[in-house]
Parts: C-alpha cells; structure tokens; sequence
C-alpha cells in the first residue's frame, strides 16, 4: 500500500491549484477526479470568454482549463481520472479514500469537490444516445451555418442562443414559458439577431435517421395544441444539472455540513475533521468567494495548513524560488524566448 503525504479530490480549479502547490511544498501528492477530464464545473463553459482572474487577459474558458491542468500538473503528481470517490474513513492516523476501483491512502486529505459531480438532467425522450444532441456549448465555429433547435430551461438557453445566432444559419429556441418571463433587454438582441422563440411549446416527437441524427422534431404548442415539425442539423438541450454529493453523506466522519451540500469550514480550509481540509466552491464560510480566484487562494492557504499538518517542523509558507529544480529548465526557456 502506498501512502501520499495528500490526496486531493476533485480536478477543477481549486484542486489542480492545490496540487501545484502542494508539489511546491514538496508533498507527495496525488489527485483524483470523477470525470475523464480535468477542469470541474468550467467544462460547461469551455466557450466562455473569462475576465476576472487575476493577471489573466480575457481568455476563453477551455484555454484557461488548459492552463491550469498543465500548472497543475507540474511536480507529476500521481493522477486518477473517471474515478469518482464514494466514502473517506480515518483509520488510526491515514485516511482511506474509497473508488469503485480501489482505496487510496493518505495522511490527509482535501476535498476539492466543487459543486460536486455534474450530470447533465436529459429529456425522456432523449434518452439513447444521438450524435448530434449536445448538453454543453462547443465553440461556435461548429455550428456554422446549421439549423440549430434550442430546448431547455434558464436563462443559460438564450445564452446560447445568442452565442450561436451570429454563426448559425438559424437558431431556433424551444421553451414552456411564456415569452414575458424572458428579460426585456434580453429579449431584444433575441429579437435583433432573428431567433425564433417558440413559447409554452414542449417536443412531442423526433425524427431519427440511420446515423442515429436527429433531422427533425416535432413540437406541440401546449395552448393552441398545434403541431409543427422543424428540421435541424444539431440539437441543444439545457435542463439544469444534477449534483452528486454522496461522498459526503456515505462517510463516516463528523464532517459539518450546511444545507448537506458545502463543507462547513475556516478561510484556511480546516473542517472539523483534524487532517481533511476542503476548498473551492464546495467550503463555506464568510470569506468564501465562489470564483476561481477565490479557488486559488483557498489552495494556496490551505496547501500550507496541510503541509504543517503532515510535518509540524514546516515553514508557514512556501518559498517561490526560481531555483526550484522544476523551474530551472522551464526558465531557461522563458529567458530564451524573451532574448
Ligand atoms: C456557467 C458558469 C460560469 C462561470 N463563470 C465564471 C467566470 O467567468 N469567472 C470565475 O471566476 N468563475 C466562474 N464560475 C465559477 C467557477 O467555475 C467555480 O467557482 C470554480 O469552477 C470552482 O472550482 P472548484 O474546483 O472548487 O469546483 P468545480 O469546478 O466544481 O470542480 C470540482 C470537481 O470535483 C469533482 N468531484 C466531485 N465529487 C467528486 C468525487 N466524489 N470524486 C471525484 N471527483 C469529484 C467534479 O467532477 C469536478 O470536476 C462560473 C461557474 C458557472 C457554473
């Protein structure tokens, strides 16, 4: 059995920071996330153009994702992925972390969970699989010219819907309310970039062909009980999500929670549990900002805590020295580039 200084769980922001600096506090680390893919909840938004990190110009989303995975990633720690992390027991001094797959040992832990596990909510009627019904946004260069249906609920569907309209050949919306509940501003460059808005309108029916592609749905108007068939090259559907919390209501651990979905805790990211610390969106407290800045800084801080906590010798804080032997070759190659 092998035992880390730390085990991370969770692969956004705030756990690929926190295994950063964790290797830049020489721990031995390792992180683990339930999807296949870095990036937590900033995976809904890979399009997003996103202004407000700190130092960051304006940077789409999957490019700043990219970033971060890659910083994350830089002292090698032990990586799993499409592992999700059912329950965390403490035996004697190491915690366990438990997978469908396997236990992972660690003198402490950080919980890094986010809004915990994302699954997109689907339509009954969509339930096989379809090439062509998507549940997050691809860049818009990949609906040029389409006929493309919008279906859903929130205020996310006239987002994209006005993220497409510039690029689509038309851009149809599909809603069961009324068109007054939509913003009046939002509306308007609805209007002014000629997408369709079918009101009080649910989809009864779809057209399939041989490539498992929808061609067509058909939609009923739940007033008027009329029908009408639009044909289409992709379908987006945005109903919401469901959020999987189980890890921490399956473990046996006195772990304070608030409304069962945040990790009650300190700005440090201690928790009641001595050794197991939390950050990112999933802690609670008066200072927490629920951004990526404030994942950040929560790993940073919190990375500190853990590292005195598995050597009470440790300096507080980490030093950020260029002659660390992971810096060396990179900065020499920064250097040059600059030259
Ligand atoms: C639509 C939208 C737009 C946003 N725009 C901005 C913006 O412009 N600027 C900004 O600063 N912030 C923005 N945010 C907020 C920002 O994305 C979050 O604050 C940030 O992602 C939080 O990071 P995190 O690492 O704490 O959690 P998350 O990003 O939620 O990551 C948590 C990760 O933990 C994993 N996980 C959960 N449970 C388990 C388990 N049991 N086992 C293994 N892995 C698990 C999840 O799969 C997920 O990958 C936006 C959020 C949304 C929803």
């Amino acid at each position: 059995m092998e035992i880390y200084d730390v085990t991370i769980i969770g692969g956004g922001p705030a756990g690929l920071y926190a295994a950063f600096y964790s290797g830049l506090r020489e721990m031995k680390v390792k992180i683990i996330e339930a999807q296949p893919y870095f990036g937590g909840k900033m995976q809904l938004y890979p399009d997003k153009v996103v202004w407000d990190v700190g130092g960051q110009p304006p940077t789409l989303a999957c490019k700043l994702i990219d970033q971060i995975v890659r910083q994350g990633l830089t002292f090698n720690p032990t990586i799993a992925l499409n592992e999700k992390i059912t329950c965390i027991e403490k035996r004697d001094d190491l915690f366990i972390a438990h997978s469908q797959k396997e236990a992972h040992y660690s003198k402490a832990i950080i919980l890094a969970i986010g809004g915990g596990i994302f699954s997109p909510q689907r339509l009954e009627i969509f339930e096989n699989h379809l090439e062509n019904v998507h549940y997050t946004l691809k860049p818009p260069s990949y609906y040029k010219g389409k006929n493309i249906i919008i279906s859903g609920k929130g205020s996310s569907v006239f987002d994209w819907a006005i993220a497409l309209a510039e690029v689509a050949s038309t851009v149809t919306v599909i809603i069961s309310e009324d068109k007054e509940k939509i913003n009046a501003a939002v509306y308007q460059q609805l209007m002014d970039l000629s997408v369709c808005i079918l009101e009080h309108t649910t989809i009864s029916e779809l057209e399939i062909n041989n490539d498992q592609r929808i061609t067509a749905i058909k939609c009923e108007d739940l007033k008027s009980k009329e029908s009408r068939s639009i044909s289409t090259d992709e379908v987006l559907i945005n109903l919401g999500y469901n959020r999987d919390f189980t890890l921490l209501s399956n473990s046996q651990l006195p772990i304070q929670t608030v409304e069962n979905s945040y990790v009650e805790g300190q700005p440090n990211g201690v928790t009641s549990v001595p050794g197991l610390f939390a950050i990112g969106d999933i802690i609670k407290h008066n200072a927490k900002i629920n951004m990526i800045t404030g994942a950040f800084q929560d790993a940073a801080n919190t990375v500190n805590m853990v590292k005195q906590f598995v050597d009470p010798s440790a300096r507080k804080t980490a030093m950020v020295s260029t002659h660390n032997s992971v810096f060396k070759e990179r900065n020499k190659e920064i250097r040059r580039t600059l030259d």
